[in-house]
Parts: C-alpha cells; structure tokens; sequence
C-alpha cells in the first residue's frame, strides 16, 4: 500500500478534513439508498452512465444499489482511483449484488460462479470499512482475509495492494512454509489487514506476544465451505474463539454452505444470502466447453500422454488425486520430452518453489501437473485452456473449483474429465448439479501407448521405479479413503493392470488392503478381490513378499514385524469364528525370531507352532477343520494349479529381477558422473522437505530427482533433443532396447 511522504502541517490538517469530509458524504450517501434487507439490487435496473453520482443539485443522493459502474459506488476516491488503474470500470454479477449490501455493514454469504469476480466483492467493503473507521497503525488489526491455501492468499493480497494502493494502510500475508515467521512476529501487531491462511495465523494467536485482535472490524473468509470443512474445524473454531462477536463477516465461494450450524459457529447476524447464479442453468461458467471420456485406470496414462501431444500449444492444468502422483507423472513425463514445458504443483515443496511455479504458469504456455492444492481460487491469468481430471474429484464442489481455473471472467475455455468405468455414478451426480456435461470417446487411433517408455525409463533411474511404486500405493490409498463409496471402490480397479500401466515390472504390495482383509472369512476375502486380481497379486493380500531391494532391511524387518502382528490377529479372528478359516496361524515370538534371520526376497508362511510352510499352505483347510471349510473345493484345487504355475513364473521373477537390479546397478555407476552434473543443477528443494518418502541410503543429495526448476522443462529439453544433445535422456532405440530386455525377462 501507499508510501507516506513527508508532508507540513498545514498540508497534513487539510488531508485530514478533506478525509472527514469524504466520510461524512459518503456515510450519508450510504444510509440515503441502503438495499432492503432481504432484496437482491442485481433485480434493480443499472443507473445511466452518464448521470449525475453522489450528491445532486436537491441534496439528495443517487442511488447506488442496483448499479452496474464502481464510480456510482459510495466508495472513497482512493479506492476509485485503484480500481480505475487496475482497469476495473463495470461490475460483475456478484459485485453489484454484494457490494451495495456489504457497504452497509451486513454480514453476507455470497456464492457466486468460478472466475464470477468474488475477490472484489470483499477487498472493496474491507478498505471502506477501514477507511471510514479512519483507520490508522496504532489500532492494529482491523481486518482478517483468510484463505485455505497459500497461493490464494498470495493472489488476494495482490489484488488488495493494487486496488488498495492509494490508501495508508499496512498489510501482510501470513502463510506458512516462510522462513522469515521471527521477522513476522514483530510486524504483526502493527499490521490493519492480514491475509493468511488458518494456520498460520493461528501461530501468531499461539506464539506472537501481545497479537492483539480485539479491534478486529471485519473477518472475510474466501472459499468459505472449504475453511468451514472439517479439515479446518478445530483451527477455526481455535481462531474463532479469540475474535470479537461485533465485527462484519464475510463469506464468498462458488459452492456455498448454508448450514446453519457453520453460521451459527461464525455468530452471522442476519446474513444477506447473495447467490447470483441460482437461477442459472448451469452451476459453471457458461464459456465453459465440459467433456467427460471414459478411461480405464490403466489407460490413464496414455490417455494423458497422448492429450499432451495433441495439445502443445496450449496451457494445461492436470489435476491428480495425490503429491506421489504428480511426482511421479512429471518426473516420467519430462523424461519423455512431449515438447512442451512441464511443471508441478503439491503441497510438500517450499513455499518459494510453489510461488515460482504458480507466478511460471501464469506467463508461459505449458503443462502443470497439481493436486487440489491449485483447485480453489487461483486465477492464473485467467489463462489456462485445457483443465484435466486425470482422477476424478471426490464430489461435485470439487468438481466446479477444478474447472473454475479456465473460463474465467469473460474468457472461454475446456475442461475433460476421466472417468472410470466404475465412477460412472460421479456423471449422474454431476448431471443434478447443474453441471452440463459431453461424454464423448477418444479416437482409439490417437492413443499413444506409454506405459512400455515408462517401464524402460523405470529400469534406467531405479529412483522412478520406487517413486512408481509410492505413486501407485498412494493412489488405490486415495480412492479407498474417500468417503462416496457409490463412486469410489478400490475392489473394482484392475490392480496388475494398473500397477503395469506405470511401468511397474510387479505389483507392490498394499498393505492397507491387506488390513481390509483382517478378520475376515475366507469367503468375505475372496469377495472382496477384484475379479481380475491375478494369482500372484493374490499372495500379496495374504502373505509377505519383499519387493524391495537389499540395503532395505531394516524397513523390511519392521514391516514384517507388522505382518506378524496383522496376520496373527488375522488368524485369530479367524479362528475364534470357527468357520471359514486361514489354515495358519503366526505366534508374535516365533515370527519376529524368524523374521530376524530370514533371507531377504523369500516368501514365509507359518503354521500354528510357527513353523514354516509352503505359501500354497495358507489357502489350504486343516486336516481336523477340513469338514467345516465351505470353499468349493473345486474352486480351491484351481487356486492351487494356478498358483504353483503362478510360483514358478514368480520365483523366475525373482532371481531375474536381481539380475537385472545387479544390471542397473552398472548402468547407474557408469552414468553417475554424467547425471550427478545434471541432477545438481536440477536439484528439487522439494525433495528435502519429504526425505520421508525416499529410503535412506538410497538416494544421496547430490542424486535427488524431484526438481521442477525452469531449466529442466519439456521445452528446454524439447530443443536439446532437437539439437541432437543426447544429455540425460535416453534414446528412443535405447529405450526399445530396455524395453524389450524388461519384457523377455518379465516372460523367460
Ligand atoms: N469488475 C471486473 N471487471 C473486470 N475484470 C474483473 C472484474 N472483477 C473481477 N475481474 C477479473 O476476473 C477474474 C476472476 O476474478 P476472481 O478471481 O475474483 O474470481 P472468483 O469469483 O473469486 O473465482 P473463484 O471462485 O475461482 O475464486 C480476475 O482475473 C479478475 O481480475
């Protein structure tokens, strides 16, 4: 906001009644024309533009409610002259709607379509509220604009400085993931607006001595349902808690609540409900082109591939469902060069990286791969073309802030959706938003198949192959926790698929199936595996299976001490039913002496004195309960056949498997030098703030592979393969070479 210059006295005094004079007008202007409580002003015709404004010659005042020009607003001439600079001139829907009600003092709710002009509607009302006020640095706080993510806030404290540019008052953004919170902690309190995020201001309640809030005039909470959800529940309610009762409050999202709990927690008095696009056909943007194709979740890939090739020149947004993912598809994508920039966007990089890669997307034509951290708010220059939903969001308001990122304003643009056969019901659910939808089918001939270049590039950088497997657990994690299970299933998804499709040679194991299972009858587990679920993939919900390499074996010895734990409550549960039932039991002592020893990459089951079994051993009924078993036996003997066939191929795997880790294990120490320069310079900050994810010993700082710095994007890398620098990449016949090795070793 404004710099104060030096100025006299005399000047000073002036400044000061001319400001008291403004007040005055625009206060009796304001109580002059306010709305009816109750009514909408976007029902009232707009005022002619070239009427008088404000005082007329009979000393009365024009009426302001149900115009449709910022000048024939009661605002301040300063915040007039910052709308005039940012170019703002005519109001959208929402603004003229709220704004004569907001002017008043009322509280309100507004809901209002994606990219409809929301930010206005609230930065507008808080630097009058504040200016009437007289506002100055010794009343401290005046008013708090919370968001629930930190771009947001970032975007919303942009547009408050330049459309409060000519006003003196101080303002900060507080979110977390700054280094700088000390340096905050001293500012804070002299501060009239904060921007922050809940967290982060809650830090200051907890930590800032003397933060002071109890002049607080207004409370704005953009993306209201978002920040009234149960994800911030106890961090609201704690902020809450310290805020005046007297104060004006604020709500704006696209999809609104109105749960009368929600209100009754912000203490709302007689909220104005401001919902200007009720009315409308559709709950989005109208510029909006919606499409939805159906895509089996091991198609997702080529499916994504494919679009990115076919649409270089535009300015794509991916969402995923988690941060593995994103990792995962812009670590492989950019490896394959599709000719474009690539970037990422999640929640576990730094706070600087996301604020580059957010104000990088906003300039350049490329591919952002996110995770809802991008889905609410952000304008992005009101430039992206193309919005996809690799995975489907988890309702419908999820659903209208991801397309909301395009067609914004009075722009146009795209949105396509994927869904799986078995999200069908997420169309019809859809279809009673409001939400106007085109299902069509892709061109079969235009899909490029990637999951063969992504199993070479996972044999290549060992490092893709576990952030594969971390991606592909996350993944079945993601859709197994969410809450619509009319939609989501994870019992219905081609697992083997699936994990082949992102260039896995075999199917990690998935514990938290693997709990789902426990205590469970046979029959009850047998249902609950997917009808394509191989043999092999089988033994993964029942018994132990290393897939990982050898310097793991500490991670390994605790997971399998978990195992033991699971499998002998599994047991137990099982046996106390007395039906249906495992064959083995694990005693906790025997297994975790066992475990202790065994060599890494066998398979071990136990039978009930902890002796070890063949795995074939677990599907089998003891011989005393044989009678009571009521598996087909039949369908038992099957099993069988198919898993020692399933075994053999498996045990070939194995030592095959090792064979080529020993492989790569040259190939990576030949190339070490050649991609421990590059991996420097590309080194992702990200990474550091998720050593979680990676195995110690593993991967060394100077071999780190998440990295989304400018200079590693597809255009880059794009016009060294033009210039014909192989640098890090690999060949295309080097890949087919790979490729084909991988295959022949997958069916030898
Ligand atoms: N009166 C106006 N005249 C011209 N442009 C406007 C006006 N109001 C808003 N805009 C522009 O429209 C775009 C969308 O505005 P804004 O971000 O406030 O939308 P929103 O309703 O908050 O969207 P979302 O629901 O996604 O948060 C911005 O680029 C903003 O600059």
């Amino acid at each position: 906001m404004r710099k104060h210059t030096p100025k006299s006295r005399k000047a000073k005094i002036q400044n000061r009644l001319s400001e008291v004079n403004e007040i005055e007008l625009l206060e009796a202007w304001i109580e002059s024309g306010k709305p009816e409580s109750g009514s909408n002003p976007l029902s009232l015709d707009p005022l002619p533009h070239k009427g008088p404004v404000g005082r007329l010659t009979d000393c009365s005042f024009s009426r302001y409610a149900g115009c449709d020009r910022f000048s024939q607003l009661p605002v301040s001439k300063k915040t007039k002259d910052g709308l005039i600079q940012c170019k703002y001139k005519t109001m959208t829907d929402i603004q003229r709607a709220s704004i004569p009600h907001s002017l008043c003092g009322r509280d309100i709710l507004g809901a209002a379509k994606t990219g409809s002009g929301k930010t206005l509607a609230f930065v507008i009302p808080v630097l009058e509220k504040l200016y009437k006020a007289r506002w100055g640095p010794e009343d401290g706080v005046g008013c708090i604009i919370m968001s629930p993510t930190r771009e947001l806030a970032g975007q919303l404290f942009e547009v408050l400085k330049s459309v409060g540019k000519h006003h003196g008052f101080s303002a900060g953004l507080l979110i977390g993931g700054r280094k700088d919170v000390d340096a905050e902690k001293e500012h804070v309190n002299v501060l009239n607006i904060l921007v922050c995020t809940p967290g982060r201001l809650l830090q200051h309640m907890d930590e800032t001595p003397n933060f002071d809030c109890s002049q607080l005039q207004v409370l704005v909470l953009d993306e209201a349902d978002r920040i009234l959800d149960v994800g911030f529940k106890k961090d609201l309610n704690a902020i809450i808690s310290q805020l005046p009762k007297h104060r004006q409050t604020l709500l704006f999202s696209a999809t609104q609540t109105k749960s009368v709990q929600d209100l009754a927690r912000l203490s709302l008095k007689d909220p104005e409900y401001l919902g200007v696009h009720e009315e409308s056909d559709t709950a989005t943007p109208n510029r909006l082109q919606q499409t939805a194709m159906l895509v089996p979740l091991d198609k997702k890939l080529d499916m994504l591939w494919s679009f990115i090739k076919a649409h270089l020149n535009s300015r794509i947004l991916v969402f995923l469902s988690s941060c593995k993912q994103v990792k995962f598809v812009f670590e492989t994508f950019k490896k394959l060069r599709p000719g474009i920039p690539l970037k990422c966007l999640h929640g576990r990089m730094k706070q600087d990286r996301r604020m580059g890669i957010y104000s990088q997307f906003c300039e350049q034509r490329s591919v952002l791969f996110s995770t809802d951290v991008a889905s609410r708010g952000l304008d992005f220059n009101k430039a992206v073309d193309w919005v996809v939903q690799v995975d489907c969001p988890e309702d419908c308001a999820a659903y209208i802030h991801r397309v909301g990122r395009t067609a914004r304003y009075l722009s146009g643009g795209r949105s396509v959706l994927f869904v799986m056969p078995s999200e069908m019901k997420m169309l019809e659910k859809l279809e009673e938003k409001k939400i106007p939808l085109r299902v069509i089918k892709a061109n079969e001939k235009r899909i490029q198949s990637v999951s063969g270049l992504l199993a070479s590039l996972l044999v290549k950088y060992p490092e893709l192959q576990h952030l594969a497997q971390r991606a592909f657990v996350t993944y079945l994690k993601s859709i197994h926790k969410q809450r619509d299970k009319e939609i989501f299933d994870v019992t219905k998804l081609p697992i083997d698929e699936y994990s082949a499709s992102l260039g896995l040679p075999m199917t990690p194991k998935i514990r938290f199936l693997k709990q789902k299972l426990k205590g469970k009858t046979v029959s009850e587990a047998l249902s609950l595996i997917p009808e394509n679920t191989s043999n092999e993939n089988l033994l993964e919900f029942l018994v132990k299976k290393p897939d990982i390499g050898k310097s793991d074996v500490e991670e390994l010895e605790e997971e399998d001490l978990l195992l033991a734990k699971e499998t002998q409550e599994a047991g137990e549960k099982i046996n106390s039913k007395g039906d249906d039932m495992l064959a083995t039991r694990v005693t906790k002592k025997k297994k975790l002496k066992i475990n202790v020893h065994r060599p890494v990459g066998t398979r071990v089951v136990f039978d009930e004195e902890g002796n070890t079994l063949p795995p074939l051993a677990r599907l089998a009924a003891t011989g005393s309960d044989a009678d009571s078993v009521q598996l087909n036996k039949e369908k038992v003997n099957q099993r069988y056949a198919e898993l020692r066939k399933n075994l053999k191929v498996a045990d070939k795997e194995d030592k095959d498997l090792d064979k080529k880790r020993r492989k790569e294990k040259r190939i990576k120490e030949k190339m070490k030098y050649k991609r421990g320069r590059e991996d420097k310079e590309e080194e992702d900050e990200d990474v550091s703030g998720s050593d979680a994810e990676i195995p110690r010993g593993r991967v060394d700082k100077k071999t780190k592979i998440y990295f989304d710095s400018a200079d590693e994007d597809g255009e880059r890398t794009a016009d060294k393969a033009k210039e014909g620098i192989a640098a890090d990449s690999i060949s295309l016949a080097e890949q087919e070479e790979l490729a084909l090795k991988l295959l022949n070793s997958m069916h030898s």
